[in-house]
Parts: C-alpha cells; sequence; structure tokens
C-alpha cells in the first residue's frame, strides 16, 4: 500500500508556530505519533483529518492531495477526535446511522449492514439499542471507532484515545487498533509511550512543533545509549541522590533502593550502564 506523505507542514495560531516543517512519510500498519502535552499533536491529526488547513505545505495519500481534493480525502479517512462525546441520549446503531449518513452512505440497507460489521469489530454488538450515557470511557471509545471505520477508510487517525482508560480497557483498545491496522494505515497519537510500545512498529516523536521520524522503535531507544544507569544506593541517600539525577525509576529493596538514572555521565563508581527502554531514549529525546 501506498505510503501516506506529510510533506513541510506548518500552522501558527497567531504569533504561536505549532508546527514547523513537519515531514512524514508513514507506511501502512500502526504508526505512533508521540509527544507532551502542547507539541502540536492535536494540530496535525486536525490537518490530516481536514478539519484545520495548513499555513504551508501537503499532504498525499494514494494519488489524492489534501489541499487540491479535501472532499475526496475525506472519503478516505475516518477520525476519533480527542473529545468525543457529544451523543448520550441515543444508542449506537442510531448514533451510526447519523453519522453514515453525513459520510455519504445513502442505501439505508448497504448503512445498516455496514453499522453491523463496524459494532462487530468493535464488540459492542450486544449494546446496539442502549443508551450511550450509560457506556464506560472504553465503551464510547470503541464507539468512537466504530464511527471512524464507517465506510472502510484506509486512513484512521485516532488522537489521545486510551487517556482516561482503566488498564484493562486500554489493553483491550490497543488489540483493537492493531487489528484494524492489519490492512490499513491508522495514526496514533498519544503521550503515552507504553501506547506506541504496545501497538506500532513506527514512530514519529513531536516536540514544540518540530517531528522527527524513526525508522523503528529500538532507533528511538538507541537515543539513550550509554545514558541510562542502574545503581543500587542506601535508603538513607535516595532523597540526595534524587535531587541531583534525573531518577526514572525506583525499586525498593530491604533497606537499599534500585534506581534507573538517565545521565550523560556515570553517576558513580557503582553505577552500571544498562540498555534503554524506549521511555528513556524518548526522555533524552525530549529533554530541554
Ligand atoms: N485554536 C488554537 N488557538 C491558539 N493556539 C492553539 C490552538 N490550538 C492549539 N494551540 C496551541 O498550539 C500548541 C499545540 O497544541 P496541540 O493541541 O496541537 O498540542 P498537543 O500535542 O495535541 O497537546 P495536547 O495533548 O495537550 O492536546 C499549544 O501550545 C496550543 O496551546
Amino acid at each position: 500500500m501506498e505510503s501516506l506523505t506529510i510533506d513541510n507542514i506548518s500552522k501558527a495560531f497567531k504569533k504561536h508556530q505549532a508546527l514547523t516543517s513537519v515531514s512524514l512519510e508513514i507506511p501502512s500498519g500502526l504508526f505512533g505519533l508521540l509527544g507532551p502535552n502542547g507539541a502540536g499533536k492535536t494540530t496535525l491529526m486536525r490537518i490530516l483529518a481536514t478539519v484545520m488547513i495548513q499555513d504551508e505545505g501537503d499532504i498525499q495519500f494514494q494519488g489524492v492531495n489534501w489541499s487540491k481534493n479535501a472532499d475526496q480525502a475525506r472519503l478516505m479517512l475516518g477520525y476519533l477526535p480527542q473529545e468525543f462525546g457529544a451523543f448520550r441520549n441515543i444508542t449506537p446503531v442510531e448514533c451510526l446511522d447519523y453519522i453514515g449518513v453525513l459520510k455519504g452512505l445513502s442505501d439505508k440497507k448497504q448503512r445498516r449492514d455496514q453499522i453491523q460489521c463496524v459494532l462487530e469489530e468493535v464488540n459492542l454488538t450486544e449494546h446496539a439499542d442502549r443508551k450511550i450515557r450509560g457506556f464506560s470511557g472504553g465503551m464510547k471509545r470503541r464507539l468512537g471507532i466504530a464511527q471512524a471505520i464507517l465506510g472502510n477508510p484506509r486512513l484512521v487517525i485516532v488522537d489521545e484515545p486510551t487517556a482516561g482508560l482503566d488498564p484493562d480497557e486500554r489493553i483491550r483498545f490497543r488489540g483493537l487498533l492493531r487489528r484494524l491496522a492489519q490492512d490499513r494505515t491508522v495514526i496514533l497519537s498519544t503521550h503515552i509511550v507504553e501506547d506506541i510500545e504496545a501497538t506500532c512498529d513506527k514512530v514519529a516523536v513531536i516536540k514544540r512543533g518540530k517531528a522527527t521520524q524513526f525508522a523503528n522503535l529500538e532507533a528511538l531507544a538507541s537515543l539513550a545509549d550509554n545514558k541510562v544507569w542502574n545503581w543500587y544506593i542506601p535508603m538513607s541517600q535516595y532523597e540526595k541522590v534524587s535531587n541531583q539525577h534525573k531518577v526514572i525509576s525506583t525499586k525498593i529493596r530491604e533497606d537499599r533502593a534500585e534506581i534507573r538514572i538517565l545521565s550523560d555521565v556515570r553517576p558513580s563508581d557503582d553505577a552500571v550502564s544498562v540498555s534503554p527502554t524506549i521511555e528513556e531514549g524518548y526522555l533524552e529525546w525530549i529533554k530541554e
């Protein structure tokens, strides 16, 4: 399948430059866009979803150019925005029927069949006729995915979908995204490193409106090569050490603490260099 090309996208809000020359080449499958709050993820997702227009740059996917043909682009994409929750007093079937009409699925029977399919795909068939207001966060997010994949778009854009989900719902939701990405391009924007680790093969990291793409997750982790140290210290020293160093994690072992530190230099002779995790590579990349 042809890649999605994001070419030199910039966007400013008055004097605030939210995106600066963002260029990404996104292959089919699950692609992660990782970045801290305020980095510009939602702005980029909204531009991709054609609900916002960039100041500069362009997007191209399967022969369609976003600037020249936004209507055609809209038919190729499904979008789950960060806030999907306006519908409360209707059922999933009613909600999807309405969105199906907006998406141009004009044949009633075809629309009904598709709604059944997407509800099955997101595992909501047994709740199809219940009012949405009684749904859990995870169920609402799955309904959000159902509306995004209605019409079978080749590109699905999902913005911060796991925020606020409990661990069980989060794991189910990640499984759903992985399934969807088997025959589509799915872009997942998140500030949660675990979401990316659990689902994506490819990732870009965005910081203050600038994006960097990595060949794979290992390449992101390797940014912290030779900068992560495992160190056992007596509990009595813990406060002093954590004030002096960037402590990534701590495990208490009886009267000692086992800590991992991110540091350009070995913090002590008895600290041991260890392989970095993806989170540690990311923390190294986003550090000031
Ligand atoms: N409509 C707007 N008007 C003015 N500034 C905006 C607007 N939308 C976003 N911004 C600013 O642009 C920057 C990027 O915001 P954006 O929402 O894209 O970030 P984000 O990475 O998605 O963060 P979050 O996860 O917190 O939403 C932020 O500084 C934000 O305050």
